[in-house]
């Protein structure tokens, strides 16, 4: 009975999970707070693990982690491995412009775009690796002379892990490395030409690990305590070792966590929305908004992102003045459609579709319309709207939708799982709150430990399901409104 870990360094927090290899069963978890902001210094991120491994009560009794983690933020090391700046996150929309340099310089108009889609499966926007490098150099011309090498916060986590041993020592997955804009999914290599037209030269990259393959091991001094004994059954593996895994994306590692099968649909509503699936062969759509991920099985995972997903659900909570649980129950005390108030939630720019620039709006105010509850339908509704045109694009690009299971902190909200049964207009599995992506980690991590063609299998008991009851007049008034917005008063 091995004992694995999994990692899920996401936007707003770190969370661990200890759990059985063989049976999945949860043994301890522990998690810690993120700073907020779009540009964060990886420090933070190595004290939240830090702290989130505390609180778990360590690893000193498990035979493998794995580091899964928010996608495409940049971190930049120099020669000694030092971090050149804070990383620019996914969600950070400066580099905008250079994402439509990228696609201009490759032919424009939809020359540029096929271009892209064909040679890396995706389209880049803002949040990809690729740009946020095009925009250092062009910046930050100092501290793009720093860079020696670039990776991604999960490949820098497990690297820490391993005790930092030299640039070298770097390692991502098929996942992560999909979004950056110089891996391609199709070939399974990296297009460092890509990477030198962004950045004008090519800094060093990590090397790239299938799902099974050990990054490393942990290095005993790497976190204080992580190794203590005290309480816990003493090492898992007879050498004292505690391997590391590849990591992953924290999409792909969601997937992995909720065994995402054919005709499956994942719908994850944490800082980002994601709506994505596993399919046996990559994509590549010239549109950009299906980008062409791989996942973490070996397969590929094409995905959707939006920026607004539950934030919004706390900024409609905060300017009604209520908390998360009566932001539902006033949701689900007004009317499907709201009787027609539709909120655009573009409140931090947008990224499918690509609107960076743009603000929220509210449209349809009437006297009637003017209330708590129906403003808390409208937050809920636009926010699954936005999501569901994910879905519309998804089934595009061929993939079977036949049920969505809905995960992350969005979740917990009743009025979300039976909103999105109207909105969604299919069956909507919700597996029992969980940290689904720390426990794709963690599956990953059994893999490694246990070995075999497949991870092992671990399915959650309690998921409810909501039949599909489709009101398209939810989503038919949105997209009435859904091009009408401002741009934002100030970046920001
Ligand atoms: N009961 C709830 N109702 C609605 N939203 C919730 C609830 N509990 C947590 N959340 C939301 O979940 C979000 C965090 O989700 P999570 O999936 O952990 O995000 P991330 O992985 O991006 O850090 C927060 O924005 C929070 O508002
Ligand atoms: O950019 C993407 C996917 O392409 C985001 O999904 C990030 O990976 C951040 O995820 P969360 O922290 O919101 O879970």
């Amino acid at each position: 009975m091995p004992l694995v870990a999994g990692v899920d360094s996401s936007t707003q927090s770190c969370k661990v999970v200890v759990r059985d290899a063989e049976t999945g069963a949860l043994v301890r978890q522990g998690r810690a707070p993120h700073p907020d902001g779009t540009e964060v210094d990886p420090a933070a991120w190595w004290s939240a693990l830090a702290a989130a491994v505390d609180a778990a009560g360590g690893l000193a009794d498990v035979a493998a982690v794995s580091v899964a983690g928010q996608q495409h933020g940049m971190v930049c090391l120099d020669e000694a491995g030092e971090v050149v700046r804070p990383a620019l996150l996914w969600n950070d929309t400066r580099s905008a412009g250079a994402a439509t340099e990228l696609v201009e310089e490759a032919g424009g108009e939809p020359a540029g775009r096929r271009f892209w889609a064909d040679a890396v499966g995706s389209v880049p926007v803002a949040s990809f690796t690729v740009t946020k490098l095009r925009w250092l150099a062009r910046h930050e011309p100092a501290n793009a002379d720093r860079v020696a090498a670039v990776c991604l916060p999960h490949d820098w986590l497990t690297w820490r892990l391993a005790g930092a041993p030299g640039l070298a020592a770097l390692r991502t997955d098929r996942s992560d490395a999909s979004g950056t804009g110089y891996w391609s999914p199709a070939t399974g290599e990296y297009r460092p030409d890509l990477l030198e037209r962004a950045f004008g030269r090519r800094p060093q990259v990590p090397i790239v690990l299938g799902p099974a393959e050990v990054a490393g091991v942990l290095s005993p001094g790497a976190l204080p305590g992580v190794l203590d004994t005290a309480g816990l059954a003493g090492p898992a593996r007879p050498s004292g070792e505690i391997l590391l895994g590849a990591g992953a994306g924290d999409n792909a590692a969601a997937g992995l966590g909720v065994g995402a099968g054919p005709g499956d649909v994942v719908v994850s509503i944490g800082t980002s929305g994601t709506v994505f699936s596993v399919a046996s062969a990559p994509t590549a759509d010239p549109s950009g908004t299906v980008a062409g991920f791989a996942d973490a099985s070996g397969r590929f995972l094409p995905l959707v992102c939006t920026l607004n997903a539950a934030r919004v659900l706390d900024a409609a909570a905060a300017l009604l003045q209520v908390d998360l649980d009566q932001l539902s129950d006033l949701a689900l005390s007004a009317p499907a459609g709201a009787d027609g108030l539709v909120m655009v939630p573009y409140l931090e720019g947008e990224r499918t579709p690509n609107r960076p620039h743009a603000s929220g709006s509210v449209h349809g105010l009437t006297l009637r319309t003017s209330t708590p509850a129906h403003l808390a339908r409208a937050a809920v509704e636009g926010m699954l709207c936005a999501l569901a045109a994910g879905l519309d694009a998804l089934a595009a690009q061929g993939a079977a939708v036949r049920r969505v299971i809905l995960v992350g902190g969005g979740a917990r909200s009743a009025a979300v799982r039976r909103i999105a049964a109207q909105v969604f207009a299919c069956p909507v599995i919700v597996p029992p709150p969980g940290e689904y992506v720390a426990d794709g980690a963690a599956r990953q991590a059994a893999w490694l430990a246990l070995g075999g063609a497949e991870p092992p299998s671990w399915s959650p008991a309690g998921t409810e399901e909501y039949p599909a009851e489709p009101v398209p007049a939810i989503r038919e008034r949105y997209a009435q409104a859904r091009e009408r917005h401002l741009d934002r008063p100030t970046q920001g």
